[in-house]
């Protein structure tokens, strides 16, 4: 009852703020973080304790393979200081024994120096170690971290790419990437601290307990408190996190709008400049409240926390000085008794500090190790055999695909071939599945039901990233590579200048190239100094250039002119088709401009998802169906029209 009137309540208070502001701002008026819920209710201290070894385990496995000398030293520096905290403390006890004895001064002094020498010896070595320890720990941590970004990043760029269109898929990567990566040295350091922490405690309740064993529940109850208190706050920010990661996320977008170059001369022609400022304001205005909330929150249990274990300390001091009075401990115990209280009270906070940030660590550490776990679901299956290095024929059969999330399918049983040496184009309205259909082809994408076969070889049984090799795709979104002219084009392939030069004269990127200052070495990015920036139309010449250089024996044109001069498109459509003549490829291509598909073997027309028309242009035209209508609409508009007076002119 009580949690179903405060989500209403943080729901009606978050839709006042969205619309305070006037703004249609999903991530403050939707509480979306409700589902997170759940797991808020998983962040509770008992199962996070009982959680903690584990997550620990995790981090000193992948501390042990991030460097195993370290692991080693570091522990063992530790353990051996602790036991020469220990021994330190002993030998105090034996010191104040000795100074408070009856008899003369100089000659407690005397009797003293032994045990004093002990407490140098050991006192010095404890430190050496300790630095020792330090040293180790801190070669250990950005091994730790750069073994978790780079599991991060290989997880990232190997899944597959449909994972990008899932939106949990998203929150995950980004919580993991926010802060979960960069945690597990952290869960690491706190590992080790906790096992310092301990052979601390251990030492100093071991001489407690050899003094008065009253003392070492004592000891235990001036710090518990703070402990929980600590623990307590570090759930409250971990929730908080979790409440915010989509309105961050947002807040992220936002940022790229307002300072990346690519956006930088749109949001000033549409004025864009106010409505995003005013979001962005809005939602940090709304992280400003609820972080704010969560200070005064965590103040107040810290208070409650510290504020006992004071109270617990002054109980300490009062139980020693009873038992002084009461003459059930000598002056030189109760002396030895505060060093020991003192030195455990340090070591108890130096683990409970670890505890706790080992706990807020492990919370974060556990959307690393979930998010991994989750990218694992996403990744292509492992062990299959390689795709043939070639065929005669791909053959499309009865393939159905959707998007998730998506009620209608994108494809709904397509079929088509296309044989070696064969050009055929992909024709269609906006959204009727081309790109889609061409992305199933490359092996970015795999149907849900039906067949891509590569002669007889179904691909769904074949490795996709060596397919992938073996498929070349001028795309329509292609990238603006913040990479050298060359590297633009060679990508990842060896560096051939025959067949560099070959694939930038059918595209035309050898005009582009001869422009720029330093040719093929030329750096294609205006962020960095000496760095070139490119037309839309060059760009897509480079882009061409690298579907060429592929040399694939399947080519995939995904609108590969759009942003061409008609010179230059006229160009490119020619080399297209000259490339599946010469080389024996065989070539997809999607394109609007439906003078150019007139070359094609075969054109497929698509329309909501489905082949609804197939054959050769002038089958097609005869057919008069849609891509008849298409084609008539275009045509039209280059046709001559009577002028006002006795000539013609062309529109
Ligand atoms: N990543 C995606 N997630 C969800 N739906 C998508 C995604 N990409 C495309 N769609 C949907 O799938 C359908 C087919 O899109 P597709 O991009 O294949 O069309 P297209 O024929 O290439 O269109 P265009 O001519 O505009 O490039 C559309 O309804 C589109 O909204």
């Amino acid at each position: 009852m009580r949690s179903r009137r405060s989500r209403s309540g943080k729901a009606a208070n978050a839709a006042g703020k969205g619309a305070a502001t006037g703004l249609d701002l999903p991530e403050l008026s939707e509480p979306r973080w409700y589902r997170y819920e759940g797991q808020l209710a998983e962040a509770g201290w008992a199962r996070m304790a009982g959680r903690l070894p584990g997550l620990m385990w995790q981090a000193l496995t992948l501390a042990w393979r991030a460097s195993p000398r370290d692991v080693v030293a570091t522990v063992g520096f530790n353990a051996a200081s602790g036991v020469f905290t220990a021994v330190a403390l002993v030998a105090t006890a034996g010191v104040l024994e000795e100074l408070f004895a009856a008899g003369p001064t100089p000659d407690r002094v005397v009797a003293a120096v032994p045990a004093l020498v002990l407490v140098a010896v050991a006192s010095v070595l404890r430190g050496v170690l300790s630095a020792g320890a330090g040293w180790a720990q801190s070669r250990l941590e950005p091994q730790v971290e750069r073994l978790s970004e780079l599991r991060l990043m290989e997880l990232a760029t190997r899944v597959r790419v449909l994972a990008f269109d899932d939106n949990d898929f998203h929150d995950r990567m980004f919580r993991a990437t926010m802060r979960g990566a960069s945690e597990a040295k952290r869960v690491v350091t706190n590992a080790v601290d906790i096992l310092t922490g301990v052979i601390g405690i251990a030492a100093a309740a071991g001489v407690l307990g050899v003094l008065h064993p009253v003392l070492i529940p004592l000891l235990m109850l001036t710090v518990l408190p703070e402990g929980w208190a600590a623990s307590w706050a570090a759930r409250m920010r971990y929730t908080w996190i979790l409440a915010i990661t989509d309105s961050r996320r947002r807040k992220g977008m936002l940022d790229d709008l307002m300072t990346s170059r690519a956006t930088c001369a749109e949001v000033r022609s549409f004025t864009m400049r106010e409505p995003l400022l005013a979001e962005f304001a809005a939602i940090a205005g709304h992280e400003r409240d609820v972080q704010l909330n969560l200070a005064r929150r965590q103040a107040l249990v810290r208070m409650a926390g510290d504020g006992a274990s004071g109270a617990a300390t002054a109980l300490t001091y009062v139980v020693l000085g009873m038992l002084l009075v009461g003459g059930a401990m000598p002056l030189a115990v109760a002396g030895a008794a505060v060093i020991a209280i003192r030195t455990g009270q340090s070591a108890l906070n130096t683990t409970l500090m670890a505890v706790n940030s080992a706990y807020e660590s492990g919370l974060y550490f556990r959307d690393f190790l979930e998010f991994c776990e989750h990218a694992r679901e996403w990744l292509p299956p492992t062990g299959l055999a390689p795709p043939p290095r070639d065929f005669e024929r791909i053959t499309v059969e009865g393939v159905v695909f959707g998007y998730p999330g998506k009620k209608e399918p994108a494809l709904d049983g397509v079929d088509l071939h296309i044989r070696r040496g064969e050009t055929i184009a992909l024709v269609g309205e906006n959204g009727s599945g081309k790109t889609t259909l061409s992305k199933l082809l490359a092996g970015l994408y795999a149907p849900d039901r039906g067949r891509v076969l590569w002669d007889g070889t179904d691909l769904a049984g074949v490795d996709t990233h060596l397919l992938r090799e073996r498929v070349a795709v001028i795309a329509q979104d292609h990238t603006h590579w913040p990479l050298s002219a060359r590297r633009n084009v060679t990508m990842s392939s060896p560096d051939d200048d025959e067949r560099l030069e070959r694939s930038a004269l059918v595209s035309g990127a050898d005009a582009v190239v001869e422009e720029l200052p330093r040719g093929w070495d030329t750096l294609l990015d205006r962020r960095f100094a000496a760095g070139e920036e490119l037309s839309g139309g060059q760009w897509q010449r480079v882009a061409a250039a690298r579907g060429f250089y592929r040399e694939a024996p399947l080519l995939i044109c995904d609108e590969p002119t759009a942003a061409l001069d008609a010179r230059a498109e006229h160009r490119l459509f020619e080399s297209i088709h000259e490339h599946a003549r010469s080389t024996g490829s065989a070539v997809v291509l999607i394109t609007h401009r439906l003078a150019s598909v007139r070359m094609a073997d075969r054109v497929y027309v698509l329309d909501g998802g489905r082949v609804t028309e197939q054959g050769t242009h002038d089958q097609l035209m005869r057919a008069g169906g849609l891509y008849a209508e298409l084609y008539s609409i275009q045509a039209a508009a280059y046709r001559p029209v009577p002028a006002d007076g006795d000539g013609t002119r062309a529109v």
